[in-house]
């Protein structure tokens, strides 16, 4: 059997540091490293970035869009990537936050964690927002594949809180909710289950929600949305040892120069360290 996806995250987590870095190709930071908007662009974009920090952080995240924007050929660069970076050592989370009803989110679980699919991911975002129980057939084919899931719960757009706070029937919020549903999957599992919630790094203190979910906590917004790795600790509190922190542009504005987005990254990675260990 495949070991689970929340085994091997802690263990790279533990090894490397619990950085994820965007491979987000915006057409704008193309041209800022004097890359044409095109195809060709896009390849040499996702090569380097993989080329850099494959090696050196626990997980890469793919902006599906960035890639789907070109069609075809777009994914067959993403495809490339993908295979690339789990090649060369780190985790691949999909941010294509897929989500469904019935047979169509079984497809989309199978186009992305069905071992065998050429976009297999070790994780996908998705979203639940068509309810948490029509993720069932991405929570299990993920658990046969070893593969995992990132739900949107909390996430750090200013926009999400009109649907993540609305507070229900019991007077819980829905994001809340999607919380307890995750810790509810992740059960019994160790040393990390497999079904991660993203949560904003952006979002300030959130000792009101339960994040005890024994999963990961994918926190986007740290560099270009303003969080910094210094805030984590007031956002997370106890559950800062679960929290993976993303960084895309933050880190990708620093290339083409290869050396410079390993030492970009690598400063992310030994800012996050000091603001985690010192909590
Ligand atoms: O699921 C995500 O990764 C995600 C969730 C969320 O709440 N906020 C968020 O910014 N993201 C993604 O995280 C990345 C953030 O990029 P930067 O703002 O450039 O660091 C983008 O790829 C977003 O799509």
């Amino acid at each position: 059997m495949t070991e689970p996806f929340g085994a091997r995250l802690r263990r790279a987590m533990d090894e490397r540091g619990p950085l994820c870095v965007g491979i987000d190709p915006h057409a704008s930071l193309l041209a800022d490293w004097g890359l044409v908007d095109d195809i060709a662009g896009l390849e040499r974009f996702s090569r380097t970035v993989v080329e850099a920090l494959a090696d050196r952080v626990a997980v890469l995240k793919p902006q599906s869009a960035f890639f789907e924007r070109f069609g075809s050929r777009g994914i067959a660069v993403l495809e490339k990537s993908v295979q690339e970076a789990r090649a060369a050592g780190a985790l691949v989370v999909m941010d294509a936050k897929r989500g469904d009803i019935g047979s169509t989110m079984a497809a989309y679980a199978e186009t992305f964690l069905h071992r065998d699919a050429p976009l297999f991911s070790d994780a996908l975002t998705v979203s639940p927002y068509l309810g948490y129980g029509s993720l069932k057939p991405a929570v299990d084919l993920a658990r046969e594949n070893g593969a995992g899931l990132f739900v949107l719960a909390l996430t750090s757009n200013p926009e999400g809180g009109e649907v993540q706070h609305a507070v229900r029937g019991d007077g819980r919020n829905v994001g809340a909710t999607m919380l307890a549903h995750l810790a509810a999957e992740n059960a019994g599992e160790e040393p990390l289950g497999s079904f991660g919630a993203v949560v904003g790094a952006t979002l300030g203190d959130l000792s009101s929600y339960d994040l005890d979910i024994n999963g990961p906590l994918l926190a986007p917004g740290i560099g270009a949305q303003g969080a910094r790795p210094a805030d984590l600790p007031a956002v997370f509190g106890a559950a800062v040892r679960n929290v993976v922190p993303n960084v895309s542009r933050g880190v990708l504005r620093h290339g083409p120069d290869v050396v410079a987005l390993r030492d970009a990254s690598d400063r992310f990675a030994d800012e996050i360290r000091g603001a985690t260990t010192a909590s």
